[in-house]
């Protein structure tokens, strides 16, 4: 038997960084959570302990800084495609580079503005759990792949959804329904076509399909829903080719009232936390080109 050193990278994980914009009296903030894994000839470093290869992850945080103050942060992608070049270029041992963002988005607090002066605007609310993110890897071979997305984006339509015909055994108890609440926290990444974009705009487009066709979708089970959501991305959006699309099922439980002498006409839920379904699916164009490292 010989023992080989397999696949392996190394970074810095989370990096925080908040950078605000002063344009005048009025504030623009980017938070973010920045991840750098590098790879590349890393054998030495593994087998006998040299380091002459590594650059240490010290560093690559805070390279993040640094580069936020030199060139600004504004779509994260370009920003992840910033520091991803970066490393590959700058590091002959560093043959390949991934970097993660997750961006908090902070909106405008418009109330108690307009006790300011004019033209200062410096107040902010987190806009909920929702999170922007992105993956880019470069390669030193030249290649460069783009994955955008959200999590935790919540979603409900309380009618319009239907769950019925489904497979049974003997340990299915679940009524069928033609009227039942469909809630879901969306997880949603998509891959695109070069790393070539105005990824703002294809952010909001993308985000508004989703919804869109969540919306729009008399939904027979969280699985066609899914599917009409990831279509709708790729019938308008000609710069993705892929998506992926996780779903937690926020099941939404009726509430027995008749021992109180009450009657429930689809009105009263329990919002259980826990189980949840979970229902996954990729939805990408017959031609999309080869994903490659894409979704490591
Ligand atoms: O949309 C749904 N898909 C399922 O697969 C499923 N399973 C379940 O119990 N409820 C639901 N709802």
């Amino acid at each position: 038997m010989a023992v080989v050193l397999g696949p392996n990278r190394y970074g810095k994980a989370e990096t925080r960084l908040v950078r605000v914009v002063r344009d005048g009296g009025v504030h623009h903030v980017k938070d973010v959570s920045v991840s750098s894994a590098l790879s590349g000839a890393m054998e030495d470093a593994h087998l006998a302990g040299d380091n002459a290869a590594v650059l240490p992850t010290d560093t690559q945080r805070n390279t993040v800084y640094a580069l936020a103050r030199k060139h600004g942060v504004d779509q994260i992608e370009d920003f992840a495609l910033l520091l991803a070049r970066h490393y590959v270029d700058s590091q002959p041992t560093v043959h390949h580079a991934r970097v993660e963002i997750e961006e908090c988005l902070w909106g405008r607090i418009r109330d108690g503005e307009e006790s300011r002066p004019p033209g200062e605007r410096h107040s902010f609310v987190l806009s909920g759990p929702e999170r922007r993110t992105c993956v880019v890897h470069h390669d030193r071979d030249g290649s460069t792949t783009v994955t955008s997305g959200l999590r935790d984006l919540a979603v409900l339509n309380s009618t319009g959804s239907e769950f019925f015909g489904f497979a049974r055994d003997e340990y299915t108890t679940l009524a069928p329904t033609h009227d039942r609440v469909l809630a879901a926290a969306v997880r949603a990444r998509w891959r695109h076509v070069s790393g070539d974009c105005d990824f703002g705009a294809s952010y909001s487009e993308v985000r508004r399909c989703l919804l869109e066709a969540f919306a729009g979708t008399h939904s027979l089970s969280l699985q066609h829903t899914l599917y009409a959501m990831g279509r709708r991305v790729l019938e308008t959006r000609r710069e993705i080719c892929e998506v992926r699309l996780a779903m937690r099922n926020k099941h939404h439980f009726l509430v027995d009232l008749t021992p109180f002498g009450l009657d429930n006409p689809n009105e009263v839920f329990y919002a259980a936390d826990r189980p949840y379904g979970l229902i996954e699916g990729v939805v990408l164009d017959d031609d999309a080109p080869a994903a490659r490292f894409a979704w490591e």
